[in-house]
């Protein structure tokens, strides 16, 4: 059992906190050996079992990342920005391989995150996701395959707790949809529409959020063009699938060279 890979996930509390402590406990692949929290949380010294309201699991919530990734082989954080950027330099530090699902990197965040991915392995995607990588791809295919008549639209909900937006998803969708046209997403974003905006741009690529409730993940590519559509969708109804994606991808990245990578490579699609 001892050598399987260990397993640090960051943000313990959190949503999705409590499901990757949850899947790296059932998934006899690797160990879970630290859990981590911030500065003055309630969990931070209590067992990261007992404070999930289950059984003692061994693992005490710290809220010191050092002496937490000295004993690991992977961090997987979902936690905030900021967070993320500071754990990247730790865990290349340690040399541990660091999965990343925190959304809402602006570019001073990811270039923080590439210099880190110079000295270690980091998997990162804004969707984890077996069935939203995949529509990447298709989003990117149908993309390429049509022209500028067909105005592409990305809609997505997730619930009222959810503090950036675009989603990551979203994002990467548009991303696809701009490879797939051959352009550069920067340039041609719609984001936030609102009051006199004007006539729609063609070839631009619109994005539209919705937040409420407890909806998990939701989103829609729309391909519109005159009197037709294609939609694109995928939805999300349990977070297990992110957490799943996000430790298949600390295993993969096991014994990989430094560099940065996505849940493409993990996939291998
Ligand atoms: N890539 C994906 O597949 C995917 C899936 C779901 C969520 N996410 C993203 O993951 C992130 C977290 O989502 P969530 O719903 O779990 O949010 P959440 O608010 O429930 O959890 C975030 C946790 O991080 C903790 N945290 C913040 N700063 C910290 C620090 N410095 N040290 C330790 N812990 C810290 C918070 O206390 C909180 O417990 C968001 O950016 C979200 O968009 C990505
Ligand atoms: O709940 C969230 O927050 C999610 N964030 C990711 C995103 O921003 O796309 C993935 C879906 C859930």
């Amino acid at each position: 059992m001892t050598d399987l890979p260990g397993i640090v996930v960051t943000g313990a509390s959190g949503r999705m906190g409590r499901m990757l402590i949850a899947a790296v406990a059932a998934s006899g692949k690797a160990r879970l050996v630290g859990a981590l929290e911030r500065e003055g949380h309630a969990w931070v010294g209590q067992d990261a079992g007992v404070a999930m309201g289950g059984a003692p699991i061994g693992v005490l919530v710290t809220d010191d990342p050092l002496e937490a990734f000295a004993k690991a082989q992977a961090v997987i954080d979902f936690t905030a920005p900021d967070a993320t950027v500071g754990f990247a330099a730790l865990a290349a530090q340690a040399r541990a391989v660091h999965v990343i699902g925190t959304t809402g990197l602006e570019p001073a965040h990811l270039a923080k995150i590439a210099a880190a991915a110079r000295h270690a392995v980091i998997v990162r995607a804004g969707n984890m996701s077996l069935g939203v990588n995949l529509l990447t791809q298709l989003t990117q295919r149908v993309a390429a395959a049509l022209d500028a008549d067909w105005d592409i639209e990305i809609v997505e909900a997730h619930h009222n707790r959810k503090v950036d937006a675009p989603s990551g998803t979203a994002l990467m969708l548009g991303e696809a949809a701009a490879a797939g046209r051959g352009v550069d997403l920067a340039a041609v974003s719609d984001r936030g529409r609102d009051g006199i905006t004007g006539a729609r741009e063609r070839g631009h690529i619109g994005f539209a959020a919705i937040r409420g409730g407890d909806v998990v993940g939701e989103h829609d590519v729309i391909f519109a063009a005159a009197g037709e559509r294609i939609v694109l969708r995928h939805i999300a109804t349990d977070r297990a699938i992110f957490a799943r994606g996000a430790l298949r991808a600390a295993l993969w990245g096991q014994d990989r060279i430094p560099g940065e990578y996505d849940m493409l490579d993990v996939l291998g699609i």
